[in-house]
Order: C-alpha cells, then structure tokens, then sequence
C-alpha cells in the first residue's frame, strides 16, 4: 500500500507544555500548541483566563518557568532582539504613549527593524508606509499625531504598523477593542489576508467564530478546547465556560457557528449567586 503523503509545511509557531506562575500562583498550565504558515488563531476565554499572559510569553514580555515556544523551529530565547523584531509584530491594547510621534512616523518604526544603523527611509520605505496607511484606511490622518487620535485610530495606526514589519508571526492583544463594528470586521479581514500567521485574543465570540481558523479556548489558565470553531463553540463549552446560556445556529452568510445569547443573568446576581 502507497503511504498517504502530504506536504505539510512545518508550523511557524509551536508552543510546549508551557506553564507560568506569578505571585504563588499557576496562571497558565502546560499549555500547548502550533500555528501553521499562513493561518489565523484565536484566542478566546473570560476575563482573566490568561489570555494576554499567553501573548506576553510569546512575545517574551515575561518568561514561563515552564515549556517552550519555539519559532520557525527556534526556541524564541535564542534570537537577539532585532531579529526578534524582524520576525514577529505585536499590536497591544495599552501601547505605551508613543510620545508625540506622527501617525506616519509610528508606522514608519516598523521598518526599523529591517534597517542598518542611522539608515535612512528610502523612496521604497515611503511608499510602504503609505500603502499600510491606505490599508487601515488612516492616510488622511497620517500627519495628525498618535496620542490625539480616538482609541480606534491608534488600534489602526499600530496595525499599520505591524504590516510595515513584515513579520513571520504577527500577535494581536484585543485588536478590535475599541473599533466600531466595521472596523472590528474590515481589521480582522484584513489581518487574515495579510497571509501571514496570526495569533489574536478576541472578546467577541462572533467575530472569532466567522474569522479565526481554529480557536484555542482558555479556562483559569488551562486550554480547555482547540480547533476549528465548530469544535469549540458548542452551547455546552460557552455555558461551563463562560457561564451564560446560548443557542448555536450556522451563520446564515459562512455558516460558522452563530452564538445567539440568552439573557436574565440580573436575577441571579440580585440573589448573590
Ligand atoms: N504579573 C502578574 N502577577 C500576578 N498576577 C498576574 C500577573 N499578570 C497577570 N496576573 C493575573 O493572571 C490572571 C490572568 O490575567 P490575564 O491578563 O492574562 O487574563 P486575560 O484572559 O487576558 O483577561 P482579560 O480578558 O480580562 O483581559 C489574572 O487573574 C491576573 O490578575
């Protein structure tokens, strides 16, 4: 008999029994998992689950005490800096006030990773910049600068920042918290187009369903379902999980899960459970 081969192109992104503790406390437990070339994940969980302190580890913000992430086969321990620049973009919700930078100047920073000392923005660099601008749908305020812009220009501004990098993984901390509907869509569609491998904590379970690949759902720290939202977005998942009671319909468009939620949680609180 002829083996089955296929050609599976290796994982850009492979996490190992990952485990981090702060403060005497286990707050993710061997976590693992791999992200394909090309593919976007989501992360998803309640408040408090560990979803940013899973991208912090990624991101080697912090460093589990535990495990493994290994990139392109690399552990990520071993790249220096700049190469850890080159290689991975990081969009966070809190970015630190980018002092009084332009729109154009914060975008222009993802080049600096691919640059040589002291080197200067080509014509080439100029036009990158402006195409990512174009992209976010930000080129009108390109030269407004970035701590006067409302929550969801920033969010879009940094995203444009992260298409400059040209990064093998790009990670995202709640990249449509503070957009309006069609921003949350038209970013996260944009995102997946880029073609590069994504990793996005998402508070709207919706919005990962119709636009993640697979999800990872997170529960107290533990990976509690991973997949193809089909798997995890069952009515029972949501109830244990997030404790709030829901119908699952095909999406009447792609026909991804649809969470319909049922409301009537006030009762329960106003009886102090
Ligand atoms: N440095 C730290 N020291 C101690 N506890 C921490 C630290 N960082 C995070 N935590 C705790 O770890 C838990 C997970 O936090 P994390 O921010 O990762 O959750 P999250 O899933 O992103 O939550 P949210 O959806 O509310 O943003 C929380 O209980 C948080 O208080």
């Amino acid at each position: 008999m002829v083996a089955d081969i296929q050609h599976h192109e290796p994982d850009v992104l492979t996490v190992e029994q990952l485990s981090w503790s702060a403060a005497g406390k286990a707050l993710l437990r061997e976590i693992s998992f791999s992200i394909p070339p090309g593919s976007m994940l989501g992360l998803i969980g309640p408040n408090g689950a560990g979803k940013s302190s899973l991208l912090r580890c990624l991101y080697r913000y912090i460093k589990a005490q535990q495990g493994r992430i290994l990139l392109d086969g690399r552990d990520i321990e071993s790249f220096s800096a700049k190469e850890f620049a080159r290689c991975v973009a990081v969009v966070q919700q809190d970015t630190l006030a980018q002092m009084d930078l332009s729109v154009r100047e914060l975008v222009s920073m993802g080049l600096t990773p691919h640059k040589g000392w002291l080197e200067f923005d080509s014509r080439q660099d100029r036009l990158k910049v402006s195409a990512a601008l174009e992209k976010v749908g930000m080129q009108a305020l390109a030269d407004r600068t970035f701590n006067l812009l409302s929550g969801g220009e920033k969010q879009r501004a940094l995203i444009a920042r992260a298409i400059v990098q040209q990064p093998r993984l790009l990670i995202l901390d709640e990249p449509t918290n503070h957009l309006d509907i069609r921003y949350q869509i038209q970013i996260l569609e944009l995102v997946r187009s880029l073609g590069v491998s994504v990793i996005a904590s998402i508070h709207d379970l919706n919005l990962a369903s119709a636009l993640c690949d697979k999800l990872l759902l997170l529960n107290r720290g533990e990976l509690v379902a991973r997949g193809a939202p089909e798997k995890v977005l069952t009515e029972a998942m949501i109830a244990d999980v997030f404790g709030v009671c829901c119908q699952i319909s095909p999406h009447p468009q792609h026909g991804k899960p649809l969470i319909s939620y049922f409301y009537g949680y006030q009762r329960e609180v106003d009886h102090g459970g």
